[in-house]
């Protein structure tokens, strides 16, 4: 294991960005979800939450690990459930987000697939929507594709998402205090690539 990494995270890490200087936050424990990203030439496939928790922002397709799922499992289905695809979906990355007052931690499994079979399908939950990551936003042939709208997404994607588009596998930790107004302030985070699964 790599030293000095955040409390709850593990592998073989190297540093990539990090930031803030409050303490770590408490948690005791963990529970698991998933979110799934399929990435196309320089397209990526987001959906716009459209209930619930994250309501409005546009994230990946996922939600809450199922008792007796495996993660791969979990990922599958909520990409079905929520976007109407199917996709062979592999692990890119653990993200662990920690408020205060929570007592307990989110474990975000990212999957990303390059490929899918059927079509984008808005559901009860989420509004799929392509974005470019390249820049001019010129993705297909006859239609402009808006750019990644990091300021409708979670804090802290901008450091991650660059890494999963590039194909990176990193693990990352973000801490944050729920404000007056009911909105998340980061308050620290660190994101590291993972240099071997040894
Ligand atoms: N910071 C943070 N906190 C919580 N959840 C997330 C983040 N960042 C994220 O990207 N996410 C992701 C993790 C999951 O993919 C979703 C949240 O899942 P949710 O919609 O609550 O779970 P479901 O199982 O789909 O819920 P219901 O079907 O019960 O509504 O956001």
């Amino acid at each position: 294991m790599t030293s000095g990494l955040p409390p709850g995270l593990e592998g073989n890490l190297v540093e990539y960005v990090q930031g803030g200087v409050a303490d770590w936050l408490p948690f005791d424990h963990k529970r698991f979800y998933t979110n799934a990203f399929i990435i196309q030439g320089d397209k990526i496939l987001l959906g716009l939450k459209k209930r619930g928790f994250g309501i409005n922002k546009y994230n990946g397709f996922g939600g809450k690990v199922e008792p007796g799922e495996t993660l791969t499992g979990a990922a599958m289905r909520e990409l079905k459930e929520e976007a109407g695809i199917d996709a062979p979906l592999e692990h890119a990355g653990s993200l662990l987000f920690v408020t205060n007052g929570v007592g307990w931690a989110f474990q975000i499994e990212i999957f990303s697939a390059r490929s899918y079979s059927g079509r984008p399908t808005e559901s009860d939950e989420m509004r799929p929507k392509w974005f470019s990551f390249e820049s001019p936003a010129t993705s297909d042939a006859d239609a402009i594709l808006p750019p990644i709208p990091y300021e409708m997404m979670w804090d802290g994607d901008d450091h991650w998402l660059p890494l999963l588009v590039q194909g990176r596998k990193f693990v990352g930790r973000i801490d944050s205090v729920t404000q007056d107004d009911g909105k998340f302030a980061m308050t620290r985070h660190w994101f590291g690539t993972v240099i071997s699964d040894d």
